[in-house]
């Protein structure tokens, strides 16, 4: 066998000269050191090459932009169901306090309109008008006759003594998602929370004449409110969680963690439950609400219709009640998704980064424009239900109008030329219960005119109109993408949604072929 080894062509080729000198065996020895550093290079690049590629293709980045209450949050929720439940799920108790929270805010708002009509009820001996020192005079309290007041009686006054601790509860909550002095947080903000149809508010502006063509009625003139607004930067899902844990930290984001915790608000919640039902029940408190012309169901974060469940001693939120919670974002936050690559593209996994954003006027243009560069899609939310409210911001904009003129500043950036743009036209279910309710359509939106006041004719009309300023306002043609959405639909918006990443991927591989 060792006479093979010498027959070795290559070992032949390979081995030093019989008689090498000791200078030319060290120049040899340097040649074969630097040959094996440049192989040993290539190697190393090969190497990463590799591992580059197993860790796959360049991630998938989408913006949610759209106004405040467009229902991003609510959009980036039903991919997090979809793609991320485990996350969800576990996230299901910190849900729950915000839920309380939504609740407790209502009550609140229910409370306090009662002590304005008891005050009206009992006016002041040096307010012989019969107007409330305490109501604003612009205030519609005070321009309706006081004969027209609901009739409280000694067992509301009673009632709505027993649900003052509920406000503690809220204060608690609010605590501990905006803790003091951080400066992570925006705690209030104020805001309409009344629709009134054109001609009977009090504030009679209108903003008109703009290129939408569509008039900001100044609906509203209702009371203040101030809103709960939290930062994402600000890991309040980790305070619920110690919340419900008493103080352990411990974040096992499970509903039985709460049971036994004197801190949990679910207790006073609970022990408030039948009152609170008794109070959203009685006629009289439906018509002092009617007379402040205050509609609870229209703000986001309704949930007293479903008392009886919420206040059960042991709640636990359903996906619904979940995508229906409502808190305001403030501040850009990065959500990452392992997404299958379906519909013929092969098995493999894609990374996903969606990014959700406040949308409240005064951080929107600003916080936005850093994103623009690098994003594969844009899922721009518009809620057409709006048609009739103004923006919380500035009650002068018609949120439609807002809408329009925002979908109008983003099409047109040059930045975004070749991103696409991926409409949702969102809160079809409100647009179809207001215009059942008979609210006109066209009293709003005045280029509508006097056609029907229907759901398939506004709703193709708004899409119309939202196609038409894509097709004039985009730097270079591009295809419209447009879906109606109810976003709170779980089911229908991941049929939706399937769609919406279908088409990303087919843009992303056509750009890259
Ligand atoms: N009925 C109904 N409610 C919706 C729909 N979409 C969103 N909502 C609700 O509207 C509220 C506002 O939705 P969000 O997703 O928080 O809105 P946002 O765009 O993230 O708002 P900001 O964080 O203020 O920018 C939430 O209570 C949602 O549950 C919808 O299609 N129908
Ligand atoms: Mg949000």
């Amino acid at each position: 066998m060792a006479r093979g080894d010498d027959l070795d062509p290559l070992s032949a080729v390979l081995a030093p000269p019989p008689n090498e000198s000791p200078a030319d065996r060290e120049g040899r020895l340097r040649a074969e050191a630097e040959a094996k550093r440049i192989s040993d290079a290539i190697d190393e690049e090969i190497q990463a090459q590799v591992k580059a590629e197993k860790k796959g293709p360049k991630p998938i980045k989408v913006l949610l932009l759209g106004q405040s209450e467009s229902g991003k949050s609510t959009t980036l929720k039903n991919f997090q169901l979809l793609h991320s439940q485990k996350t969800f799920r576990t996230e299901r108790s910190s849900w729950r306090a915000v839920i309380f929270l939504n609740v407790v805010r209502s009550i609140r708002l229910i409370l306090e309109a009662i002590a304005d009509v008891h005050a009206l009820q009992n006016p002041p001996p040096s307010s012989p008008s019969g107007r409330s020192s305490t109501s604003a005079s612009s205030s519609p309290i005070s321009t309706t006759p006081p004969d027209s007041l609901p009739k409280l009686t000694s067992e509301h006054l009673k009632l709505r003594m027993r649900l003052l601790p509920l406000l503690q509860v809220e204060e608690v909550l609010i605590r501990k998602l905006t803790p003091a002095g951080s400066g992570e947080y925006e705690a209030t903000s104020l805001g309409h929370i009344t629709n009134l149809p054109a001609g009977l508010e009090n504030s009679g502006n209108n903003s008109g004449g703009s290129d939408s063509g569509i008039s900001g009625d100044g609906a509203g003139g209702g009371k203040r409110e101030r809103e709960i607004a939290v930062n994402t930067q600000f890991a309040w899902k980790n305070m619920f969680t110690r919340l419900m844990t008493g103080g352990s930290g411990r974040d096992s984001g499970e509903i039985g963690s709460w049971e036994g915790d004197p801190d949990d608000p679910g207790k006073i919640i609970h022990a408030c439950g039948e009152d609170m039902i008794k109070l959203w029940g009685d006629p009289t408190i439906q018509s002092v609400l009617e007379f402040q012309k205050i509609r609870l169901q229209d703000l986001p974060g309704f949930f007293l219709d479903e008392l009886d469940r919420i206040t059960a001693a042991k709640y636990v939120p359903t996906d619904d009640d979940i995508l229906r919670a409502r808190l305001k974002t403030l501040g850009v936050s990065e959500y990452r998704f392992q997404v299958k690559d379906g519909s013929g593209f092969g098995s493999s996994t894609r990374e996903w980064r969606i990014y959700d954003v406040g949308g409240h006027r005064s951080l929107v243009r600003a916080a936005w424009a850093p994103f623009f560069d690098d994003m594969n899609a844009i899922l721009f939310l518009a809620p057409i239900s709006c048609f009739d409210q103004v923006l919380e911001e500035d009650p002068n904009v018609n949120r439609l109008e807002d809408s329009i003129l925002l979908w109008k500043s983003i099409v047109s950036n040059p930045l975004l030329s070749r991103t696409s743009l991926v409409l949702f036209l969102n809160k079809i279910d409100i647009l179809k219960a207001k215009l059942a309710s008979g609210i006109q359509f066209g009293h709003y939106i005045v280029s509508y005119g006097t056609r029907p006041n229907d759901y398939d004719n506004t709703s193709n009309y708004l899409r119309r109109k939202f196609q038409q300023i894509h097709k004039e306002h985009s730097p270079a043609p591009r295809t419209f993408y447009c879906h109606f959405t109810t976003v709170t639909d779980t089911k229908a918006t991941s049929m939706i949604l399937a769609d919406v990443q279908d088409t990303i991927i087919r843009k992303q591989l056509q750009e890259t072929l």
